[in-house]
């Protein structure tokens, strides 16, 4: 093994991606790929840093982040991913693969690991495992792609014929089944709201008004409160609380339970589609987004099983009605699962970086199925991402910019 080579293999959302870095990791080869036998190989990954979060809760320690006074649980995700790098360049390791390497990393954070990377490159041998096409970084020598779990070699980029074109939803939402009646004009006030975690401040007077049935893009550097801001309004943090922060037409903390928020609220963030293990087929999956549950725990109606289905025209899936959600491939599940989040029209739509992992061709798909939603829907949509999606159509953009006195946000009519 020449340490100069660097592979870049093209992965889709139908490929076996799991079973290659399963074999990389314990044979350290995989098909016509060349052999690193003899060599440590470390795995940058969303799957390592839950399997360290998961080691770290277990045994009531820091393993990668020592030297600093926060647990990898509690980092944002940008924040987690950047540690990793850090161990894993700290660390003797002459062969890293790197999966989806730029997901959940800021602007700025992608142009310096990029240029680290690339430093590194004449001492490590990367495997970049590639989603999509404008993550291919520039060092690479040697180009393959996995189809299902067949790995073919090119001889370079642009003889990869595995990326279909662009996809586009084409038909209408079908409509809800229970129609609001909340009429009023703000859904969502912040005002001044300021969040701390110990001496660190992390939100400061934030100002946001979202009206009702707008479409929200929310961007951040890595760390500026993003998800802070959303668990505020679903309930799961209750820094929320006591401060003059509406939703729905009440003040966060004033009696309502978190329930009653979550009714209201749409919701779907990648990792809760690993949450999701049991025999459902896809058509149960759909219904139990109207009963907020994850099973189907009662007997669906004709309306449900009927808007299920429309649904499911819409994406043209509706020969796989009956096909078990765990065997769909993973684009496939990202977009069931964004779907459920929008069966019921909730007043709330919330897409915490929705496309992260998805390769091209299911990142447009979800792209235009949120698109139609925004247009043919009454739901107020807030849109998470650190990847410009060229085709997503936001009215307005909130920008929350860091500082070492906490965030401030802007807004842009887009
Ligand atoms: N429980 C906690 N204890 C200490 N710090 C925390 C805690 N929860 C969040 N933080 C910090 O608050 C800041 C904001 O985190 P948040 O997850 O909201 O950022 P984000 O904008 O969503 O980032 P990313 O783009 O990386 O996902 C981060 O610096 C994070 O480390």
């Amino acid at each position: 093994m020449k340490t100069n080579h660097h592979w870049g293999i093209y992965i889709t959302n139908t490929s076996n991606k799991k079973q290659l870095i399963h074999e990389f990791l314990k044979n350290s080869s995989y098909q016509n790929i060349e052999s690193y036998v003899g060599h440590k190989i470390a795995l940058f990954s969303k799957i390592t840093i839950a399997g360290l979060i998961e080691d770290e809760d277990r045994h009531d320690t820091k393993i990668i982040t020592k030297n600093s006074n926060q647990s990898l649980k509690s980092m944002s995700s940008g924040e987690q991913k950047k540690a990793l790098l850090k161990h894993l360049f700290s660390t003797d390791n002459k062969v890293i693969i790197l999966d989806n390497v730029f997901d959940n990393l800021d602007i700025e954070s992608q142009i310096n690991i990029k240029k680290t990377l690339t430093e590194k490159a004449d001492k490590i041998s990367f495997i970049q495992l590639i989603s999509r096409k404008e993550d291919t970084l520039p060092f690479l020598t040697h180009y393959a792609a996995l189809e299902n779990e067949t790995l073919k070699t090119y001889s370079s980029l642009n003889t990869i014929p595995l990326f279909k074109t662009k996809n586009k939803i084409t038909g209408s939402i079908p409509p809800p089944i229970l129609t609001s009646n909340f009429i009023e004009k703000t859904l969502i006030k912040l005002k001044n709201v300021t969040v701390s975690f110990g001496d660190k401040t992390v939100l400061k007077n934030i100002n946001w008004q979202i009206d009702r049935g707008s479409f929200w893009e929310l961007i951040g550097a890595n760390g500026s409160g993003k998800t802070t801001i959303l668990s505020m309004l679903t309930g799961e943090n209750p820094k929320g609380y006591g401060q003059d922060l509406y939703i729905f037409g009440k003040k966060k903390g004033s009696g309502e339970s978190i329930w009653d928020i979550k009714k209201r609220i749409g919701y779907f963030t990648p990792s809760m589609t690993d949450k999701f293990k049991g025999n459902h087929t896809i058509e149960n999956m759909l219904i139990s987004g109207y009963n907020d549950s994850i099973g189907l725990y009662t007997k669906p109606t004709d309306v449900q099983k009927q808007r299920a289905l429309e649904w499911l025209k819409l994406l043209q899936m509706e020969d796989l009605k009956d096909t078990l959600f765990k065997e769909l491939s993973m684009g496939q599940k990202r977009v069931i699962m964004t779907t459920r989040a929008m069966v019921k029209h909730p007043e709330l739509l919330i897409l915490d970086e929705p496309t992260a992992g998805l390769d091209d061709f299911s990142a447009s798909i979800l792209v235009s199925l949120v698109n139609k939603m925004a247009q043919e829907s009454q739901t107020t949509i807030l849109f998470v991402s650190h990847r410009k999606e060229s085709n997503l159509t936001p009215q307005y953009q909130y920008l929350l910019t860091p500082s070492t006195t906490g965030s401030v946000g802007t807004i842009t009519k887009l």
